[in-house]
Formats: C-alpha cells, structure tokens, sequence
C-alpha cells in the first residue's frame, strides 16, 4: 500500500498536530481547512495562531481550504468535533479517492444516535476501509515534537500496523491494535471522567479524592465499554488507561477545564470544546437501557444538566451502600 499523501481534515488544534505528525513521518501533509484564514496561516508562516498560538509549526506541511486536495491523498485523517462528523462528511466523501484509508480522531459517540462514530463513517463512506487513532495526546505537546504514544486500531492486524508504521517518528509512536470498539469507546469515555475528576478538584477536595475517583472511573469505562463491544485488555493500554489518567490530572483537558469551573461555580458557556458533556447524555440512556452501574457517569450528567450542585454529587457518591471492591 502507497502511503506517502496524507491529508487532515479539520484545522483545529489536533489536526494541526497531526499533520505534524505525518510530515515528521515523512509523508507529504495537507492540512483541509474550513477556515481560510487558518489555511493561509498555515501556509504563509507554519502557524495556527487561533486554535495553537506561538506554536511554530514544521514548514513542510500544506493547508487548503479546497476538499479537491481528498482526491489525491492515500490516509485521510479525520480531525474534527465528533458531533460535527455526520454533517461534515457528506460533503467530503465523493471527493475521497477510492482507495484511500480514513483514520477517525475524534472522541465520542453520537449524541442523537448512539451510535458510535466508526458507524456514523460507515453508514456515509462504505467503501473506504477505516481505522481509529487514540490515545493521550495534548495537541500542543504533538505540535511540539514532544514525545507521545498512542493506540491505533484497524479491521486486521497487518493493516493497523501498516498505518502505524506510516505514522512514527522519532517523536510518535503508534502501537497497533485490531479492536476498534475498544479503542473508540474508551477515547469517547474518559472525557466524561475528565469532566468528573475536574468538578473533584474544582470542589478543593484535594489529590487523593481524585485517585479514588480515577480508580472508580476505571472500573466503570472498563464495564460500559465492555457492554460496547469493546475487549477487556484494551482498556489496560494507550487509548483506555492511558487517556483516562492524561485527561483526569491536568488542567490542559478541556474536559478536565470544564468539570473544575463546574466545581467552583463558574459559568461554563463559551469554554473551548469539551466533548464529555454531549458524550455523558448518550452514555447515560445506553447504560439505563443496559441497566449498568455507572454511578459517576450518572451522577456527572446530573450535575451536567444542572439538576444537582456538585458538592451534593460527590456526597452522593460517597454515601452510596458500602459494598466489596470487587
Ligand atoms: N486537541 C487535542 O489535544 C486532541 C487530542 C486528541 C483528540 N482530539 C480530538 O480531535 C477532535 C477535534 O478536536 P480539536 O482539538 O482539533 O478541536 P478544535 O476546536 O481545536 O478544532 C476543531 C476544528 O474542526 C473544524 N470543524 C468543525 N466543524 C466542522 C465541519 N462541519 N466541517 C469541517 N471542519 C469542521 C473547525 O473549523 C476546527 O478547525 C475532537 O474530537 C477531539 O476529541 C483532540
Ligand atoms: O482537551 P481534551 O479534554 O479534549 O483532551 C484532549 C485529548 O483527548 C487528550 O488525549
């Protein structure tokens, strides 16, 4: 398989990031924006002043504002909002070339649906062979060159690996795995336990508060994600604990911004995207209607939706039965 064109779409923070990612791989990077005013950043001085200030990018990466750029390209990463993908692709898709491969970055799960975001590709493009990308990654330390590992998951093993290899660095290393359910549920799920170990430290209740949390939260993303198809040793790796401990100990996770000026009774209009609060709503209806225990997720979209003010959601938690660990 060629791998060498490699277009993003989506010219946010992690998009950006990613092409990157791919030009430090070696691949040719084109980054599709919806902004022209970002692609002609990108192009005149390697920045993204609006989604990645001060950040100076590699100069070998493109930027366009022109979905013709999809027709040429081998991998297309797919870099934006998980709730915007519906209405973004159709406009996208037959501009794709036929054998291109999609990798889908964003985390979520469709809030009108439920359906996962892997469906949501398959239903618009079926017949483009797709992979997921996941993992704990700041799109500012990616950017960067810091180093960062991730997990990524293809139908077959021989595929995901040769994506893999298309993809590190020096700086990037990606890890192979065949369990896409795995991989997706566990990135879309640990940004509501981001919201949640945010609203503990909001709250003042200090570091160890949050390890319990954490741990619990663990044990939940592992429970909901299983009742998703995914496998049991994903969530042990990058893209389940991984992304789960990243998101939940700093303030760099929107997710984690979000649930701490929820625990200090800040006004949460207008943060930066914070895709755990439309991913706790669907999570809940899927785990009412599977009736699974998920009692931080319950109780984060409660809070989410304003019924209960966080203090009382932590005590909720806390005064629960005592029960066994496990
Ligand atoms: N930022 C990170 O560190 C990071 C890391 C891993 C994964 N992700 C995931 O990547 C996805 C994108 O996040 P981000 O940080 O880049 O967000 P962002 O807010 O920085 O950028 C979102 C980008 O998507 C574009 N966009 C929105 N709707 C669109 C549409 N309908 N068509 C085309 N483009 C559209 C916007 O113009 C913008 O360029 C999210 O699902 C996020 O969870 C982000
Ligand atoms: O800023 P967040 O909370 O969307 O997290 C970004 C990445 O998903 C971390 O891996």
């Amino acid at each position: 398989m060629t791998n060498d064109t490699v277009v993003v779409v989506g010219g946010g923070a992690w998009g950006t990031a990613l092409a990157c990612v791919a030009a430090r791989a070696g691949r040719r990077a084109t980054v599709l924006c919806r902004d022209s005013a970002v692609a002609d950043a990108l192009s005149a001085r390697a920045e993204n002043p609006r989604y990645l200030p001060g950040i100076t990018l590699a100069d070998d990466i493109g930027a366009t504002t022109d979905p013709a750029v999809l027709g040429a390209a081998d991998i297309v990463i797919l870099a934006i909002p998980a709730q915007r993908l519906r209405a973004a692709l159709p406009g996208l898709a037959p501009q794709i070339a036929p054998g291109a491969r999609l990798i889908n970055t964003a985390k979520g799960i469709e809030l009108g649906t439920g359906c996962a975001l892997s469906r949501v590709i398959a239903e618009i493009c079926p017949d483009h062979a797709q992979a997921i990308l996941s993992g704990p990654s700041f799109a500012t330390d990616v950017a960067r060159g810091k180093p960062t590992a991730v997990t990524l998951a293809a139908r077959g093993e021989a595929s995901a690996l040769d994506l893999c290899r298309a993809l590190s660095s020096d700086s990037f290393r990606a890890y192979a795995s065949a369990d896409m359910a795995g991989v997706e549920t566990g990135g879309a799920l640990k940004n509501v336990y981001a919201i949640a170990a945010g609203v503990v430290i909001g709250l003042g209740f200090g570091e160890s508060a949050k390890a319990a949390l954490i741990t619990r939260a663990f044990v939940e993303l592992r429970r909901l994600g299983a009742a998703m198809g995914g496998q049991p040793e994903t969530y042990l790796g990058l893209s389940g604990f991984g992304d789960l401990m990243l998101s939940c100990s700093s303030a760099q996770s929107r997710n984690f911004g979000y649930g701490m000026a929820l625990g200090q009774g800040e006004d949460v209009t207008g943060r930066p995207l914070a895709e755990g609060v439309a991913t706790v709503r669907i999570a809940s209806r899927i785990a009412d209607e599977s009736s699974l225990s998920a009692p931080i997720l319950q109780a984060t979209k409660r809070l989410i939706e304003g019924e209960i003010a966080p203090k009382d959601a932590v005590e909720a938690l806390l005064s629960r039965p005592i029960k066994e660990e496990f």
